[in-house]
C-alpha cells in the first residue's frame, strides 16, 4: 500500500508511503486521503486528524511528477488538480483539529497538503516550500487559497508563493506558517501537542473548529480554490512547464 489510515490514541493518522519516491502524491494516494477524510467525518470519537509522511526525507515532495507529466493540456491536468484541490479542502473543513506532522521536506503540493491543515509542527532542519515556481506553475491544490485565508500577513504568504523556495524551520516559524518545531521523534511531538487540548471536553474543540470553518466560508475559500485551480491548469499546458519537469525527471540520467 502506498498509504496507511491509522486510528492512534485520541485521533487518527493518515501516513504517505512513498519514500522511495519522497512521499510523492499519485491517484492512489489520492483516493486513500479521500476516503480518509470521510471516515474522519463520520467518526465522532476522534479529537484530531493528522496527516504525515514515511520517513525522515520528505513529508510529501508534491504531485507525483513521472505520473502527471504524461497531463498535457489544460484539459487534461484540470481534473487532476481540482480532485486533490476537493480533497484538501474537505479535509481543511473536518470538524476536529487537522494537523501536519512534518518530520520531512514539504515541497511543491506537500506544503499545500500541510498548509490545508490546522497546525503545522515541524522538524528542526526541515525545509518546506511552494516550489510550483520553479516549474513555472503556480499551486494546483488550494495551497495558495488556504494560505492567503488563513495567514494574518498578505506579505509574508505573497512572498512565500513567489519565492518559490524551500524556506528553512526556523523561518517558517517566524513568519508564522510553522505552529510549533521540534526535536526528535514526531509522534512524541504530537503526542505533546495534542496532550493539553485533551484535557478540554471534546465538544468545545468541535465548536471552536466550526467557527474556524465558518471564517473560511465567509471568506470564500471554496471558490478562490476553483479558480486557483482553473489558473494552474492554464499555466500547466505551456512549454515553460513541461521542459521544466522534463529536466527534473531527467536529473540524473
Ligand atoms: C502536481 C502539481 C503539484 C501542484 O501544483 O500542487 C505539485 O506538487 S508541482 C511540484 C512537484 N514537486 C517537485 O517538483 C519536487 C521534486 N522533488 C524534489 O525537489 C526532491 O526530490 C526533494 C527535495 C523532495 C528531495 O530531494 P532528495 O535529494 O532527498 O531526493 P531525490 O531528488 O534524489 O529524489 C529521490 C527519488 O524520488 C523521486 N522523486 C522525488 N520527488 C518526486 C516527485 N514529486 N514526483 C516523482 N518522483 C519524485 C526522484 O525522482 C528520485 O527517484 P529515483 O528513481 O531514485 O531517481
Amino acid at each position: 500500500m502506498v498509504y496507511r489510515f491509522e486510528k492512534r490514541g485520541s485521533g487518527a493518522v493518515f501516513t504517505i508511503d512513498r519514500p522511495e519516491k519522497r512521499n510523492a502524491i499519485n491517484e492512489e494516494v489520492m483516493d486513500g486521503l479521500s476516503a480518509a477524510v470521510e471516515a474522519v467525518k463520520e467518526d465522532e470519537s476522534l479529537r484530531y486528524f493528522a496527516v504525515t509522511g514515511e520517513g525522515q526525507s520528505a513529508f510529501c515532495s508534491g504531485g507525483d511528477l513521472s505520473e502527471f507529466h504524461k497531463l498535457r493540456t489544460e484539459e487534461e491536468a484540470a481534473p487532476m488538480l481540482g480532485k486533490m484541490a476537493d480533497i484538501l479542502l474537505r479535509m481543511s473543513l473536518l470538524p476536529v483539529p487537522v494537523i501536519a506532522l512534518i518530520d520531512g521536506h514539504a515541497v511543491g503540493g506537500g506544503c499545500e497538503i500541510a498548509t490545508a491543515c490546522d497546525f503545522r509542527l515541524v522538524r528542526e532542519g526541515v525545509k518546506c516550500g511552494f516550489i510550483q515556481g520553479t516549474l513555472a506553475i503556480t499551486t494546483g491544490w488550494g495551497g495558495a487559497s488556504h494560505l492567503l485565508t488563513k495567514s494574518g500577513r498578505q506579505d509574508t504568504a505573497l512572498r512565500m508563493l513567489t519565492e518559490a523556495r524551500p524556506m528553512e524551520a526556523r523561518e517558517l516559524l517566524e513568519s508564522g506558517w510553522a505552529t510549533v518545531l521540534f526535536p526528535g521523534d514526531k509522534f512524541e511531538a504530537l503526542d505533546r501537542f495534542v496532550e493539553p487540548m485533551e484535557r478540554v471536553h471534546p465538544s468545545v474543540h468541535r465548536a471552536y473548529k466550526k467557527a474556524a470553518v465558518r471564517r473560511l466560508l465567509s471568506a470564500g475559500l471554496s471558490g478562490q480554490v476553483r479558480e486557483e485551480v482553473a489558473a494552474c491548469a492554464r499555466l500547466w499546458e505551456a512549454d515553460v512547464h513541461h521542459e521544466a519537469v522534463d529536466r527534473f525527471l531527467n536529473k540524473k540520467k
